[in-house]
């Protein structure tokens, strides 16, 4: 397990969530892997997720590319089949991974592992919260299940991650019970422009919204779609009230930086480590890249010598696989 690297900060929490406490996140993992029904709250699923703060998650697709993850310092990995760049490019229906394949992966490292699911496909997250997942991904990656409905994450002990391309869409998905929003970005392409598009996006808002008074705070939630309460609290703290990640489009260690700077908590990298030329190095460049964002000598030294970088896509309408931060609402 990930050394905690932030005490939980969030105090108050979702209407109809439990109580905010401070986490210890070895016994919560094996609480739920053993069943246990004390660890569903919301407070305690937002907090295991602060422990994640100013870290990165890297894709991995089998045990050996997790160890590389884990050594290189990554607070977490995503395990799944096909990163987004091959999803992406070979097409098809994208699904929850093989389970067999994802406890591999736990079993070969001591981070907190992440699996991703359909939206609104709780079966299969009844699934990875069976065979213990740390955390599941309710993820525009996939192919979505539901065109409507995204999963009831209140009604599960294992917190969730959702992506989000605004405050409005942000709030949305803490309002079900996600305790962890990241940017959705554009996965597989390897162009950080749609994360920092979705990251500025959910930042202004909440400057908006940080100096309003409570009828225009009426108004602009009606305007965002976004749960009046959820917005109170997201202008009162000035930040949303659980961890917000960048996600989507990052491949290098200025991407991940310029994130962090822009006022992200930490950074996941799907495609962009593996897909490129030397990925224990570029792996270890980003957590560098992450922990020192604002000292640009550090910055410069490990961004030298990475190899060939992943290679990117143009973002248009017609970009193979469509857009994927269209999907899901
Ligand atoms: O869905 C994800 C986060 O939960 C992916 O891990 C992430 O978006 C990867 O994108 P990319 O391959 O562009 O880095």
């Amino acid at each position: 397990m990930a050394t905690p690297v932030t005490t939980p900060s969030i105090q108050e929490v979702p209407q109809g969530a439990g109580t905010a406490i401070t986490p210890s996140i070895a016994p919560a993992r094996s609480a739920q892997r053993e069943g246990g029904n004390s660890l569903g709250t919301f407070g305690v699923k937002s907090g295991l997720a602060q422990m994640l703060k100013g870290g990165v998650i890297m894709d991995v697709v089998n045990a050996e590319q997790a160890r590389i993850a884990e050594e290189a310092g990554a607070c977490a990995v995503m395990a799944l089949e096909r990163v987004p760049a091959d999803i992406r490019a070979e097409g098809g229906v994208a699904r929850m991974s093989d389970p067999q394949m994802i406890k591999e992966i736990v079993d070969a490292v001591t981070i907190p592992v992440m699996a991703k699911v359909r939206i609104g496909h709780f079966v299969e997250a009844q699934i990875l919260q069976a065979i213990g997942v740390d955390y599941i991904d309710e993820s525009e990656v996939l192919t979505p299940a539901d065109d409507e409905h995204h999963i009831n994450k209140h009604a599960f002990k294992v917190p969730f991650v959702c992506g989000a391309r605004d405050l409005g869409e942000a709030l949305r998905r803490i309002s079900e019970g996600a305790a962890f929003i990241r940017s959705k970005g554009e996965a597989g392409t390897g162009n950080v422009v749609e994360a920092v598009r979705h990251s500025r996006a959910v930042m202004s808002q909440i400057r908006r919204a940080s100096v309003m008074n409570e009828e225009e705070l009426y108004l602009f939630a009606k305007e965002i779609q976004a749960p009046f309460h959820l917005l109170k609290e997201t202008a009162r703290l000035k930040r949303l009230p659980v961890v917000n990640f960048a996600a989507g489009g990052i491949a290098t260690p200025a991407d991940a930086a310029l994130m962090m700077q822009l006022g992200c908590d930490g950074v996941f990298v799907g495609s962009g480590i593996f897909h490129s030329g030397d990925p224990a190095k570029r792996a270890r460049a980003i957590v560098q890249a992450v922990t020192h964002h604002n000292n640009a000598k550090i910055l410069a030294e490990v961004s030298e010598n990475l190899g060939a970088a992943m290679v990117g896509l143009t973002i248009d309408p017609n970009i193979k696989g469509g857009l994927l931060a269209k999907r899901g609402n």
